[in-house]
Order: C-alpha cells, then structure tokens, then sequence
C-alpha cells in the first residue's frame, strides 16, 4: 500500500515560534494514524499545512502522490475535513446540512441522495433528519458535523478531537463510525486529548512536541520505548512499612508506592514479577482482597517522554 501523505521537512515559522520544525512524516493508505501531543506541540499547524490552509516557510506536502496546493481542487474533494468547533448552518434541518457540504462534492442527486443515507446511518442521525442543530444535543451536534464532513466519501479524513464533551452513548458511536469509515478503505488522522482512543483506535501513532517528532509507531512500538514494563497493583490494608522496604529490594522492582490501601508497584523489566510478588506475601502471611498486572499504558509512555500530562 502506498502513502496517502508525504510531509517532507515541513517549518513553518510565526514571529518568533517555530509552530512546526522540519518535520517528517508519511500517512499510510488505509490506516488511522493519531497525532498526538500536547497543546501548543503544532497538531493543528500541521494539518492546516497539509490542508493548505496556511502558508510554509519550508518543506513540501504531497496528497496521493501530488503536491499539495490551494487551488488543488481535483485534491481537496478527496479530503473530508471535521473540524473541532463545530460548524453548521443553524437554519438548516439535518438532512439539508448534510445535503449541501456534500453538493459541494457530488453534484449528481441521485448519488447525493444515498450519500447522505449512508452518511446518517453512519453516524446514527436517521431519526432526526428534520431537526435544526439547535434542537440537538452536543453529542448529536457532534454526530451531525462529522456526516457533514464525511458524506462525499472523502478518501483521506482529518478528525480533529471530534469527541470532545460528548456523552458515553455519543463517543461509541462516533469511534464505531470512524472505524467503519477506515473499513470501507479511508485513510484516517486522528487528533484527540484522550489516550484510550488512540488505544483502541489508531494503528500507528505520532507523538509531537514542540513542533517535531518525539516518537513514532503502533501503540506497542511506543510501550515498548517506556522504562517500565510492568505495574502491579495489590490492594492490601494496613501493610507495615517494613514490608514496603523489602518489596523495593526486589532486583526489577522501580517504584513502590502505597496510598488508600493500594499497594502500587513499577517494574523495569523482568519475568514473573506477580509470582515472586505473590509468593512474599503468602511467605510473610500478608493478605489481600485483590492482585492484578497490567502493561504500562499509553499515557505512561507519553508522561515519560513529554515530561507533560495530554491533558495538561
Ligand atoms: N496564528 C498564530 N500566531 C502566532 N503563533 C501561533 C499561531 N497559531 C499557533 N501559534 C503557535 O504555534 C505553536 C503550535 O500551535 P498549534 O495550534 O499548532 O498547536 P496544537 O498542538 O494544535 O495545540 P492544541 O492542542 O492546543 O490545539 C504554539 O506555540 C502556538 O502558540
């Protein structure tokens, strides 16, 4: 499969900030890639630069082969875009929403008619075709932006934190949705604050800061790059001190800490961690209610290498 996108030591320079600094990347057809990073790391310089809706001072941008242009307009209808804030027409229904970002595309109505079908069922909306997007609810809205977005079929989409304060119900449908939308062969980047749904959705990853590259890969590629690679939690009440002492003497042990009646161990590296765990504490008759190990997270990767919380 080839690239879908190609930035090649993009810079694009404000004043006196370097928003994007000679990066480097490609977009794989077919896959969902997650740009991550924390406020103000040029996520959103960077798409704006892809989409040519701001200039660069260096670098080049190549959409399915082609350079990337402002008035490439063969390009930019094989482009959804869902923008964070959402933007609709108020005096529209739903189905006339939907109907006019993908006229803008798709000029023949009879496939314009199930376009927009398949853009509601999609994202969920087919009970409420004829409402206006005042009388939705923020998740609902939401739903409705991302049709708007993705009715013309668009080969390559970008979904910016399109998750952002929605309900539960709302979020599923939404990642369902987006998957559904790489099944049927888009190429997808995604930009979002919460670590789980790159875990679950995104097939690789790029972590940004300070406009570059901190790291790269699938979510096991980045785990992989963390210091720990085991934690363990016991919750345990009223452990002695002494006890804490001897289980930080342990030879992969990195970091005991207990609070609440939790009993929170990082390991480095090391096999049969619980094991050894388990057989002190029957050793030294210590009970507990339960015991249970996990890999780091992505958000413990993404802590140690940005020294920052995503949601910071
Ligand atoms: N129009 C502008 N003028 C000057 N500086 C800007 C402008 N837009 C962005 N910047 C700066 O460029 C850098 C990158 O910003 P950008 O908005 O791309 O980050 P981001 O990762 O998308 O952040 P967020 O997660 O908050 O959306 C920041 O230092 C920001 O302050």
């Amino acid at each position: 499969m080839g690239n879908v996108i190609e930035v090649q030591n993009l810079t694009k320079e404000y004043k006196n900030i370097k928003a994007v600094d000679a990066l480097s990347f490609e977009v794989r057809e077919g896959e969902i890639l997650g740009l991550l990073g924390p406020n103000g790391s040029g996520k959103s310089t960077t798409i704006n630069c892809i989409l040519s809706l701001l200039n660069f001072s260096k670098g080049s941008i190549k959409l399915f082969g082609s350079e990337m242009k402002p008035d490439a307009y063969e390009l930019k209808s094989k482009v959804g875009v869902v923008f964070q804030d959402v933007a609709v027409f108020d005096e529209l229904t739903v189905y006339e929403n939907i109907d006019y970002f993908c006229g803008l595309y798709i000029k023949n109505k009879g496939i314009r008619k199930q376009y927009i079908q398949d853009a509601l069922t999609l994202v969920g909306l087919e009970e409420f075709t004829k409402f206006r997007p005042k009388q939705l609810s923020g998740g609902l809205l939401r739903r409705l932006n991302i049709a708007c977005g993705i009715a013309h079929k668009p080969k390559l989409i970008f979904l910016d934190e399109p998750t952002v304060a929605v309900d539960p119900q709302s979020r599923n449908n939404i990642l369902d949705g987006i998957k559904q939308l790489r099944d049927n062969g888009a190429t997808i980047v995604y930009t979002t604050h919460y670590m789980e749904e790159v875990e679950i959705l995104c097939d690789r990853v790029i972590i940004l800061d300070k406009g570059a590259i901190l790291a790269s890969g699938t979510n096991d590629e980045l785990k992989e790059l963390a210091k720990i690679e085991e934690k363990i939690t016991v919750e345990i009440s009223n452990l002695d001190a002494r006890y804490i002492e001897a289980i930080k003497q342990f030879e992969t042990v990195d970091m005991v800490t207990y609070s609440d009646n939790l009993l929170l161990i990082t390991y480095q590296k090391g096999k049969n961690n619980l094991v050894a765990l388990m057989d002190f504490l029957k050793q030294e008759g210590i009970e507990y209610s339960k015991i249970y190990s996990e890999r780091p997270t992505l958000n413990d990767v993404f802590l140690e290498l940005t020294g920052k919380e995503l949601r910071d």
